[in-house]
């Protein structure tokens, strides 16, 4: 199967040779697919001019051009599905459905933007005779976009399509460990016709990448989706430069299973929640806080299914959770199932590496998990569930509260009363009730507390890369 070659796109020029800053491995077989080339200081210096001069172009770009570009965009993603895919696949490890799956939600966000391009209105104010005010919403700039992973292609589409639909420039720091997908992703969006400069690509050293784009005065505005502990630094680099930064980070997903529910039919709708990507995104389903009387049948019921998932390479028939995408995550689960079961966890089912080749580790359920467990307060980014009993509402909510994050939260529950309660105190950016579904292109997706700043999607989309500039002019002859 062919992987792509990794270059830098700069001002419309792929750049491949410069000396590799990363080697990506297929998570499957752990085999070498192909060297990153890193941008030096030029490269870096080299892109900021482009993004400047392409943001002086692509500003004055009429909104339905723009809205063209990005649905001629979502015509060639369409048509290169099948090949986009199979990269995702490769690089990332996620079933060659899921990889599938993500280019029609990379189109989604697409669609969505070139619609909200055309609604970005501003407002007029009243005013009185020979004076007009009003609020233009303008772009705010060339944005530098820090994308993860484990999306790697909708998270870049997502950042990509709302600031081009903007008016904004880009440069795209996206992740060394799944390039091809960024490289593939940039060329669609070059071949539908976007001005030289306009979207620029980088890889490299990502702490040297971040502090020069966000300390150079071209750039107005910086986006991530990444760890909180990434996010952190990115947003003191933000700050000193006195740039807004829309911050999509880590959560850790309680999930509250009320009295009186189905319990193994929850257990068994968790299974495939939990174990979708092989629990490698920020709203994975983790902390599962059940009610006493509930709790043995849900346990029962998500052990069971979550350890008859078919696991193995992604392009083989019928399986339902790849590997791991890295070592570091192989290490990090590891260590995180072994220090909760020396605490007095129990192990449901999995709790082990699965061969040894490839990053494969069991879908694994521990219970009775203790509070003071490390699973319990760090993002396990993981095929990880973690049961606790509680005996009441209120005790799940303060459980689920606990953390210093909040970005998704689940519940079940048949008592409206209690389903009022968990949607006005649960600590979130997102709620379900009752599904364990997540938002798509047309809601706004986002974390409170330190899961982030701001808001991506829905009507909301394009607000982190338009400002507001107030306009008051007197109409009299002066
Ligand atoms: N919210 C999300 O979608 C993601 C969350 N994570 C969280 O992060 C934890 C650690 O995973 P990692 O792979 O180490 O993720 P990370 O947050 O360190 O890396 C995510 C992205 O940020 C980039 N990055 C890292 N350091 C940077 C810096 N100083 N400046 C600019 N970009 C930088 C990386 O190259 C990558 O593109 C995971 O366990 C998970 O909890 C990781 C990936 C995605
Ligand atoms: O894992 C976090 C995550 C997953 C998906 C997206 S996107 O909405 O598809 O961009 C963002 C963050």
């Amino acid at each position: 199967m062919t992987y792509p070659r990794i270059g830098l796109f700069i001002d419309s020029r792929w750049i491949h040779d410069r000396p590799p800053c990363h080697d990506v491995r297929n998570p499957s077989d752990e085999s070498m697919l192909g060297p990153v080339p890193g941008a030096g200081l030029q490269d870096l210096e080299h892109a900021l001019q482009a993004a400047q001069k392409g943001f002086l172009v692509w500003r004055d770009t009429p909104p339905h051009e723009r809205a063209q570009l990005l649905r001629r965009a979502t015509a060639l993603l369409k048509e290169r599905q099948d090949e986009i895919g199979r990269i995702i696949t490769l690089e990332q490890g996620k079933p060659f459905g899921d990889g599938r799956g993500e280019v029609d939600r990379a189109i989604s966000f697409l669609e969505w933007d070139a619609a909200e391009c055309l609604r970005s209105y501003g407002t007029v104010i009243p005013s009185g005779p020979q004076q007009q005010r009003m609020v233009l919403r303008q772009p705010i700039g060339p944005v530098a976009a820090f994308t993860p992973w484990n999306v790697p292609l909708s998270s870049p589409a997502r950042k990509v399509s709302a600031a081009l639909a903007a008016g904004c420039s880009v440069i795209l720091k996206a992740a060394e460990e799944t390039p091809g997908t960024a490289c593939a992703f940039v060329q669609c969006v070059a071949d539908a016709g976007l001005p030289p400069g306009v979207l620029n690509l980088v890889f490299g050293e990502p702490s040297k990448i971040s502090t020069t784009l966000i300390a150079s005065p071209v750039i107005r505005m910086v986006t991530l989706t990444g760890s909180v502990q990434v996010g952190k630094q990115l947003a003191q680099l933000a700050a000193a430069a006195m740039k807004p930064a829309l911050l999509e980070l880590g959560g850790h997903a309680p999930v509250l299973i009320g009295e009186g529910v189905d319990g193994a039919s929850v257990g068994r709708m968790a299974a495939a929640a939990k174990m979708r990507m092989a629990g490698q995104i920020c709203a994975s389903p983790t902390r599962f806080i059940a009610h006493r009387s509930v709790y043995e049948d849900f346990v029962a019921g998500f052990a069971q299914a979550a350890g008859t998932l078919s696991v193995g390479d992604g392009f083989a028939p019928g399986v339902q959770m790849g590997p791991l995408a890295n070592g570091r995550r192989l290490a990090a689960i590891h260590a995180l199932v072994e220090d909760a079961k020396a605490r007095g966890a129990g192990v449901a089912t999995g709790g082990h590496r699965i061969g040894e080749r490839g990053y494969f580790y069991a879908p694994t359920v521990l219970a009775d998990v203790p509070l003071d467990a490390d699973a319990m307060m760090t993002e396990p980014f993981g095929p990880l569930g973690l049961c606790v009993p509680v005996e009441s509402l209120y005790e799940g909510m303060e459980l689920a509260n606990a953390l210093s994050v909040g970005l998704s939260a689940y519940a079940f529950t048949n008592s409206l009363h209690d389903a009022e309660r968990i949607t006005r105190e649960l600590e979130c950016g997102v709620l379900t009730l009752n599904s364990f579904a997540t938002p798509g292109a047309d809601a706004p997706f986002g974390g409170v507390k330190e899961s982030g700043i701001g808001r991506e999607g829905g009507a909301e989309s394009l607000d982190a890369y338009l400002f507001s500039k107030t306009v008051l002019q007197s109409t009299a002859r002066i």
